[in-house]
């Protein structure tokens, strides 16, 4: 039997899982949407996917277009939500499951209303914004889905 090897879980561990429900934004020229996470928070500095944490009782896409209406000011309705990956990812004190969906369609102009700084990405250039480690798995999955 081959010995199977995933330096981003702790299964020794008995961690909470934390569900957070995120967004890859397409705009028409085919590039992501990345948000820089703001100071004062964990992870501060870091580029990540605008999202958030499912509350009790919320599905994760109805959790996600309140966090992209909090976060960006924009409308998505929970329908335009495509499954793309997840990650699964055990950080100091939680083990992270966070669905990362498509998004093509919604209302309004993004802005910054929580995080530091907004950036429209290349696939391709999307590994050079530093990111949560969480997050690196799923660099693959956008450039095979969107290509470069
Ligand atoms: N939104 C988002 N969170 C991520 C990503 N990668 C990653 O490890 N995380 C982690 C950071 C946080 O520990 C957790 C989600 O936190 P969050 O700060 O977005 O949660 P939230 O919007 O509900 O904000 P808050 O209630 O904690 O203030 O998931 C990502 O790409 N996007
Ligand atoms: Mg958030």
């Amino acid at each position: 039997m081959s010995v199977c090897v995933n330096p981003h879980i702790a299964p020794e561990r008995r961690l909470d899982v934390v569900l957070v429900a995120a967004a890859a934004l397409v705009d028409a020229d085919g590039r992501v949407l990345i948000a820089e996470r703001p100071q004062g928070k964990a992870m501060a500095g870091l580029w990540e996917f605008p999202g958030g944490k499912v509350e009790p009782g919320e599905i994760p896409e109805a959790a996600l277009a309140r966090e992209l209406a909090e976060e960006l000011g924009i409308e998505v309705a929970p329908a335009c939500f495509t499954p793309l990956s997840f990650a699964s990812h055990s950080y100091d004190d939680f083990h992270l499951l966070m669905p990362l969906y498509l998004a093509y369609r919604w209302e309004g102009a993004v802005r910054a209303l929580h995080h530091a700084d907004l950036a429209w990405a290349r696939p391709r250039d999307l590994a050079r914004y530093p990111m949560p480690p969480a997050d690196a798995p799923l660099l693959a999955a956008l450039r095979d889905r969107l290509g470069a």
